[in-house]
């Protein structure tokens, strides 16, 4: 059986005394029996690591570099951010992918850059609506996971995957159950072939998730948790969530 994982990532969004206000609603909401975490904008991984000591939410970043240090003007290092105690780095975001060009090896390369420095990288795969009108969902998922798998090759059972339909991020269109779990049930089928990890691997979704439809997206076999972006802004609608994971 494996343990639910709910992750917030509040992308570009926050401010010093919005997120006060936020992570102390989130110390006042749990705890609760599913692994929780928030993803927040690099200047804020201080103070929310501050902010929640003695609790069990976990805290990370939304990006790292695939580099180790350097003349990277602008990046952040995996070292950086195991420096400052971050559990999870969210890699290969669907944004990151579209507006920063990133390619399948860049977003693999980041994936093994974060784990060797302890950090678990959440690795995010979805197709747009384009590809999936085309009928080429499986298609692209299947090749953006094979980067990563083909990287990271042993070490593949240690990272979390999360699938996100372009399509249903900050769009208020969901995927249903049943279409998330198909394409949950072809990457698990995927990392089967890859790790004998493979059943004991975390599989997000993420896409529109919210307090009234996580339950029946997670009571999928193959939804182990979700990654919300929009409704981790406000503490009662992620503890929402986080109680529906438990
Ligand atoms: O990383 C989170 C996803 O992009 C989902 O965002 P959303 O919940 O606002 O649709």
């Amino acid at each position: 059986m494996r343990k639910k994982l709910v992750v917030g990532n509040w992308k570009m969004n926050g401010s010093r005394a919005a997120n006060a206000v936020l992570l102390a609603g989130l110390r006042e909401a749990g705890p609760w029996t599913a692994d929780v975490a928030v993803c927040v904008p690099f200047p804020y991984i201080t103070e929310t690591a501050l902010a929640l000591t003695g609790t069990a939410v976990g805290f990370g970043a939304q990006d790292c570099s695939a580099h180790e240090q350097g003349a990277y003007t602008g990046e952040v290092s995996s070292a950086m951010l195991a420096d400052l105690g971050c559990r999870y780095a969210i890699v290969g975001h669907s944004e990151r992918r579209a507006y920063h060009q990133e390619s399948d090896q860049l977003v693999a390369d980041k994936a093994k850059a974060a784990l060797a420095h302890g950090i678990t990288p959440i690795v995010c795969v979805g197709e747009t609506l384009a590809e999936r009108e085309a009928g080429q969902t499986e298609q692209v998922v299947k090749r953006q996971l094979a980067a990563v798998i083909h990287t990271l090759t042993h070490c593949i059972g240690e990272i979390v995957l999360a699938y996100e339909p372009v399509w249903a991020i900050g769009t208020g269109l969901t995927a249903t159950p049943e279409q998330a779990q198909a394409v949950h049930a072809v990457l698990r089928t995927q990392l089967h072939a890859a790790t004998q990890k493979s059943d004991a691997m975390r599989l997000l979704y993420g896409g529109s998730m919210k307090a009234d439809n996580a339950a029946a997206l997670l009571a999928q076999p193959d939804i182990d948790g979700g990654l919300i972006g929009g409704a981790s802004l406000k503490a009662t609608d992620f503890g929402a969530i986080c109680r529906a994971a438990g």
